[in-house]
């Protein structure tokens, strides 16, 4: 075990907050086929992961192909992103309260949009302390093809998942020759210019993008692909039209991507806060934050609110909830100032702690 991880199962139960990694992807692109790399990844990390499946149909199929001793939650009959939605929150409570993991990833149904899964975190973090780190999309490269040449909802459902990514896998490079894999990436890059990207075969790659004791706001190397020495494996950084980040340190030769597309930041608050203060911080949040959501308790009103925030509107719902829920406020955007935020945050539970 790393240091670091080591550190983060140090941390008492009650505080601790588990990194949970959300796997999305079309039907049949290789998620289960990555689910397994990375079990065994933590496994040889002496890492505990639990799991969350989620299938349409009434059999867990998938979850036949996943070693038994990994705890798991089936989520069957339905979608998280839509149908049992209000489902996964207490799913993935029951699972991390009975089996005490370090971490869970969820493996989504092909059919699901991850903006609504993102959500549904969101939710869970009113519950119990998640942190939802890395959304790996594993793009079927040659589907991706056959549906870019006829368009239609199916190839809409593919973009939002490539849209969504904080890691790109380009799955089933094998079944490509050279030029359309480059035609591929392209499309990819097209809807997602800056998160990582590397092109496998069963999903083989470094996993360390899902290591614990990487902070999100630390660069993320670029993922290479052991392919590369063959010359199509190669991130070709095609800027899409919504290119809009300064290029500096990007040219040849530079080590890191230090910019991500698709970002979460989740703070527990300790304590009550001012409510003049929040609504000051959300008012002044980037436009590039598009979603916020969380309970908060005021000092000065004594109440508990559930705030919604979306696209410039705020919501402040006052409520009673009942049995235990934290104080948290959980953010997603793309590409955002997350550690600037993060300090007001720190702020605001500073100037509580300082009257
Ligand atoms: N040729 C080829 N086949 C692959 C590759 N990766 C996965 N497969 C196969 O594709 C099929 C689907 O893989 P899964 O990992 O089950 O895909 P999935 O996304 O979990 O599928 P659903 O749960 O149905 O959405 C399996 O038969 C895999 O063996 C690849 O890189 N190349």
């Amino acid at each position: 075990m790393t240091q670091a991880n080591a550190g983060h199962l140090n941390e008492s139960r009650e505080e601790r907050t588990i990194p949970v990694h959300l796997l999305s992807g079309f039907l049949g692109s290789g998620k289960t086929t990555l689910l397994n790399h990375l079990i065994d990844y933590y496994k040889m990390l002496n890492v505990k992961a639990a799991v969350v499946m989620n299938e349409l149909g009434d059999v867990n199929l998938d979850g036949q192909f996943v070693d038994s001793d990994v705890p798991m939650a089936e989520m069957l009959s339905g979608c998280i992103c839509c149908t049992i939605r209000g489902d996964l929150s207490m799913e993935l409570k029951q699972l991390i309260d009975e089996h005490n993991p370090d971490v869970v990833i969820i493996e989504s149904t092909g059919a699901a949009n991850p903006m609504e899964i993102m959500d549904a975190i969101t939710e869970t973090a009113l519950l119990t302390r998640v942190d939802l780190r890395v959304i790996a999309t594993v793009v079927d490269g040659p589907e991706l093809l056959e549906r870019s040449r006829k368009g239609g909802r199916t190839y809409k459902l593919m973009q939002d998942q490539i849209r969504c990514a904080t890691d790109l896998i380009v799955n089933k490079s094998d079944k490509l020759n050279p030029e359309d894999l480059v035609t591929v990436q392209q499309l990819v890059r097209e809807l997602n210019a800056f998160t990582p990207l590397t092109v496998t075969i069963k999903c083989v790659t470094d996993l360390s993008v899902f290591d614990l004791d990487r902070r999100r706001s630390e660069p993320i190397p670029p993922i290479v692909h052991a392919d590369q020495g063959r010359g199509h494996g190669h991130d070709h950084h095609v800027c899409g039209a919504n290119c809009s980040h300064d290029h500096n340190g990007h040219g040849e030769g530079a080590a890191y991507v230090s910019h991500e597309h698709v970002m979460t930041l989740t703070h527990y608050f300790p304590a009550a806060i001012d409510s003049y203060a929040f609504e000051e911080l959300i008012r002044r949040l980037p436009k590039a934050v598009y979603r916020a959501k969380g309970i908060v308790t005021f000092t000065d009103t004594n109440s508990r609110f559930l705030f919604q925030y979306a696209y410039g509107e705020v919501e402040f719902i006052r409520i009673a909830p009942q049995g235990k829920v934290n104080d948290v406020a959980v953010f997603i955007g793309e590409h955002f100032p997350k550690e600037a935020l993060l300090q007001e945050l720190l702020q605001l539970d500073e100037s509580f702690s300082q009257e």
